[in-house]
């Protein structure tokens, strides 16, 4: 059996292996552009700005209501969740497929992650009125989430003007990481404490779509925590009941 002098690894591949895989080991996050090109990331757009018109994205909810504090002042996005295979969603799906082979492809080297599982797809919408996101880490608690894959869609974004930055600040680094929502952009990080982050103030229409991943191990067991919660609870309810 002569030895293989290459394996011919598709763009992806490539891609998963030269830019992303170093960069999350190293800087704990990693963005690259072109990731459809303008064909297809323009059919994601335009199924995106379709939902947007049709009133299917709603305002995003906050874990916890705090009274007297407007969520709108805490994060201001409207969204929609997409499984991928509804009437409308054919590019979003295909965009969906392309992020699991890169992360499928990642996983295996991004140390002891049991990435097998994702979130639905979290279109979102910043309305341009000013509103963004609070600083805040998108899995403080281990609840399973491993990695946050976000894909912009804006064209022609002038942060000058629009504002809408997306301001990491990578744990323990002394920078801090400014990337623009630009059109057919994606971007990888942690999930966890590595990447707190910000949504800065948007002064224009701002359309992104956002996976997790989950490693499974995690996820089991935060679901297992949740699990022996609410039977404790019930059981103090009926107790004190
Ligand atoms: O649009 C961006 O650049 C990132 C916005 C962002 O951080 N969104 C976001 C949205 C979330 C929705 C539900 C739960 C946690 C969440 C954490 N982060
Ligand atoms: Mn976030």
């Amino acid at each position: 059996m002569p030895f293989i002098e290459h394996v011919s690894y598709t763009d992806l591949e490539r891609l998963a292996l030269d830019r992303f895989v170093p960069a999350l080991l190293s800087h704990g996050f990693c963005y690259v552009d072109g990731f459809l090109g303008d064909l297809v990331g323009s059919a994601v757009l335009d199924q995106v700005t379709e939902m947007h018109r049709a009133g299917e994205l709603q305002d995003g909810r906050l874990a916890g209501s705090v009274p007297g504090i407007s969520r709108r002042s805490i994060r201001g996005d409207k969204t929609a969740w997409v499984g991928g295979s509804e009437r409308g969603c054919e590019a979003i799906s295909f965009l969906l497929n392309l992020i699991d082979r890169l992360v499928s492809v990642c996983a295996s080297r991004l140390g002891n992650k049991a990435i097998r599982e994702r979130s639905k797809a979290m279109v979102a919408c910043y309305p341009g009125n000013g509103a963004g996101y609070v600083k805040h880490v998108d899995n403080p608690n281990q609840d399973g989430r491993c990695l946050t894959c976000i894909y912009y869609l804006n064209k022609n974004w002038n942060p000058k003007e629009h504002g809408g930055i997306l301001r990491i600040f990578p744990e323990g680094k002394p920078y801090v990481a400014d990337i623009k929502p630009l059109f057919d952009r994606l971007l990888v990080f942690w999930s966890d404490r590595r990447n707190p982050h910000e949504v800065q103030p948007s002064f224009s229409t701002r359309y992104a779509i956002t996976v997790w991943y989950f490693d499974s191990d995690e996820r089991a067991k935060a679901k297992k925590r949740f699990r022996d919660l609410t039977a404790s609870s019930a059981e103090q309810g009926s107790s004190s009941g």
